[in-house]
């Protein structure tokens, strides 16, 4: 018996597609099984206008999702850190795959990095928790930077800095990293990867979900094997995090689980993964104030045990405050 081809949703940006092919080939490795990609049009794709203005990256993800709902598609790839927290009551997220490097880099002209960032450089990026720690770092160095919101896709993005127009832009790693053209793309220009000691990503970020109905429980089944049990514990304290500061997505809320080894790591010895480190951190756009707090517990082994871990962070940093730096809206 031929099964019929499994249709894969995507949008047509080029990060997108890739994200796609990539998981499109896992699919049919794994499975067996023939993958088409429909192309889907999302309104965040024609739309001039800033995305804190028609309502955040979510607008990517509806297009798609209607798709699925509708039938016209099997199931759909987001990058997990556009995905509102609150899931949709009708899908899944039937894998989360093994996470790309989480870290957002700065994009610079030749030879500047966060270091050695002038006085005065303006940096590109509309997203509030990007300004928050870039004008945070810049403050306790005693420089004052310009953040200049931008959108568009990550080529337009980085062409502000080859045009000369900026002196640097900040991206995520793994956005840059999935369109391939790290070098073609960014040529003389100065790629940094920022520490997450000085600018902690999106919760989420590097991750992707793959979604689809939950009721297509083979289909589910069938996705599952692409699943990578600590991203999806490590993503999940992420995002408690964020729903738990009661942030919508285009907050200035910062978040990364990470493991701890334990062991000598060199020679013959096996480092074991003994605890989970879920960092946070959110400020004001002007970097004036951060709470920024971490706390580490044994891996999570379940759904709930990942939502803990993300609650007492909250706590936490909601005991320090965190609710009175939420209400800025900022671009
Ligand atoms: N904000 C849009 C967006 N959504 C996902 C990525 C990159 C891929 C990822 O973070 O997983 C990007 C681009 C960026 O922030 O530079």
């Amino acid at each position: 018996m031929t099964e019929k081809a499994l249709r894969l949703g995507t949008r047509r940006s080029k990060l997108a597609m890739a994200q796609s092919g990539h998981v499109a080939d896992a699919v049919r490795q794994l499975t067996g099984r023939t993958v088409e990609l429909v192309e889907i049009t999302t309104y965040g794709d024609t739309s001039r206008e800033h995305l804190a203005q028609i309502g955040g990256t979510g607008v990517f993800v509806a297009a798609l999702r209607d798709a699925l709902l509708a039938g016209e598609v099997d199931f759909a790839v987001h990058s997990l850190k556009d995905l509102p927290t609150a899931q949709h009551p009708e899908l899944t997220l039937a894998a989360i795959p093994k996470r790309e490097d989480p870290r957002d880099v700065l994009v610079a002209r030749e030879g500047v990095t966060l270091d050695t960032l002038p006085d005065g450089a303006r940096v590109g990026t509309g997203s509030p928790r990007r300004m928050a720690q870039l004008n945070a770092y810049a403050r306790s160095h005693g420089l004052t930077i310009e953040t200049v919101p931008i959108r568009g896709n990550i080529d337009t993005r980085v062409g502000y800095v080859r045009k000369g127009e900026l002196d640097a832009v900040v991206l995520a790693a793994a956005g840059l990293n999935r369109i391939g053209g790290t070098e073609e793309l960014t040529g003389s220009l100065t790629v940094d990867p920022l520490s997450v000691d000085a600018v902690l990503p999106a919760p989420g970020q590097g991750a992707l979900a793959v979604e689809c109905l939950a009721s297509n429980a083979d289909l589910v089944a069938a996705l599952a094997e692409l699943d990578d049990p600590y991203t999806r514990v490590a993503v999940t304290a992420e995002r408690t995090l964020l729903a738990a500061l009661e942030a919508g997505c285009s907050a200035p809320v910062g978040a990364l689980a990470d493991l701890l080894a334990d062991g000598p790591g060199h020679g013959s010895h096996e480092q074991t993964v003994t605890e989970m480190r879920l960092r946070g951190v959110v400020g004001t756009t002007d970097g004036s104030t951060l709470v920024q707090l971490s706390t580490t517990g044994p891996v999570p082994t379940s759904h709930d045990e990942a939502v803990a871990l993300g609650r007492e962070l909250a706590d936490e940093m909601l005991a320090k405050g965190a609710a009175g730096l939420m209400g800025e809206r900022a671009l």
